[in-house]
């Protein structure tokens, strides 16, 4: 198990972290998410040992790693890592990159130590590489990169697999099924992975566990369905998935838009926080569009992108921009057509709330 309490780090006057509280339990499957510079990379290199914090605690599996007076460093803790650079040895075969670890990880098993060739079979037959343990880095393709990468990480069987964008450098075929590949050997090696990404499709499929940040600070930590369905803050609201952030008030249980008083909706499942703040987000398969004759808010359509199973609308309403997706099967509407919104009871939304 992982802890950090009160983690902070400060580079020079300009803090990247600011007091991140988190719990990593064992063969759980964490992604940090967020934009660029919330300091995704600072808290992972925190995990690794690169440098300690400002202030706080690390602590793994009870023991504390880092601390502002003390630093366990990276070779000291059984970790692997994935890097979205490969970080590969050109002068090193696929079979010596998956050797190097299993020689100098000073938590290589002694079973492992006395037959490497096995080991070493194994760990490239696990990433579908063991046609090509004679390959130096120049003769592989992107794809193969990646899992030699890989398999140099998971070869020591470390506890902890820290990944940094380990997909960014891939095309988006060979990424999907990088995704898959990956779910497979957490399964396999039940690793406490640490994944950090920028891209919320790729937390949202692999992860247990979300950690949403902004601007060095955690904004909400939960499951796919949780972050996805019951977002805690505008931000996470917006930033896991387009959300249409309706401004209003909520009275017993219904909510009022501000611009359009005479209409009240259903909660489909707002989180508290949300509903303080007079927010209702709502996603864009939360929409039921009609034509002007029926119940809801008008608005106008600015914008049509068909998409193959849906149709995607940019909705004028009251000078706001709303995103609208519909089945390719519903009624189709051009630029210009004047539609009714309404948001669909909890019945009949289709996601889980
Ligand atoms: N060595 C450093 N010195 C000064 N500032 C730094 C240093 N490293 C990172 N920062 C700053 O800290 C903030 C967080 O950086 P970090 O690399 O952790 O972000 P990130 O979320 O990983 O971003 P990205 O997705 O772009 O890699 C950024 O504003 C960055 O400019």
């Amino acid at each position: 198990m992982i802890q950090l309490h009160d983690v902070s780090k400060q580079y020079g006057s300009f803090t990247a972290l600011h007091s991140v509280n988190l719990t990593m339990k064992h063969g759980e499957f964490t992604a940090i998410l967020g934009p660029s510079g919330c300091g995704k990379t600072t808290l992972l290199k925190l995990l690794a040992g690169f440098m300690e914090p400002t202030s706080g605690e690390i602590q793994m599996d009870g023991s504390l790693v880092a601390s502002k007076h003390q630093l366990i460093p990276p070779e000291k803790r059984n970790i692997g890592m994935v890097f979205q650079s490969f970080a590969l040895w050109p002068h090193m075969t696929v079979y010596d990159h998956i050797v190097f670890p299993l020689r100098h990880h000073r938590h290589t098993q002694d079973e492992w130590k006395k037959d490497m060739v096995a080991r070493v079979q194994h760990v490239l037959k696990m990433v579908g590489l063991d046609q090509l343990f004679d390959r130096y880095p120049s003769e592989l393709s992107g794809g193969q990169k990646q899992r030699v990468a890989l398999a140099r990480a998971i070869a020591p069987l470390p506890d902890i697999l820290l990944m940094d964008e380990p997909l960014s450098a891939l095309d988006v075929e060979l990424r999907m099924d990088m995704r898959t590949e990956i779910q497979r050997i957490h399964r396999e090696t039940k690793a406490c992975i640490v994944y950090v990404t920028h891209d919320q499709g790729e937390a949202l499929a692999m992860a247990d566990k979300i950690v949403v940040m902004n601007k060095g600070k955690i904004e909400q930590i939960g499951s796919p369905e949780d972050i996805y369905t019951k977002p805690e803050t505008a931000f996470v609201a917006s930033f896991v998935g387009k959300c249409n952030m309706v401004k209003g008030k909520w009275e017993e249980g219904r909510f009022t838009p501000r611009a359009f008083p005479w209409e009240t909706w259903p909660d489909i499942g707002v989180a508290e926080s949300l509903k303080q703040e007079g927010f209702c987000p709502v996603r864009p398969e939360q929409w039921a569009m009609a034509d002007e004759s029926g119940e809801g808010l008008k608005g106008t359509v600015l914008s049509v992108q068909y998409q193959g199973k849906e149709v995607h609308y940019v909705i004028e309403v009251e000078e706001e921009k709303w995103t609208v997706h519909q089945s390719i099967f519903s009624r189709r509407y051009q630029a210009g057509d004047t539609v009714s919104l309404a948001v669909k009871a909890a019945e009949q939304q289709p996601v889980f709330v």
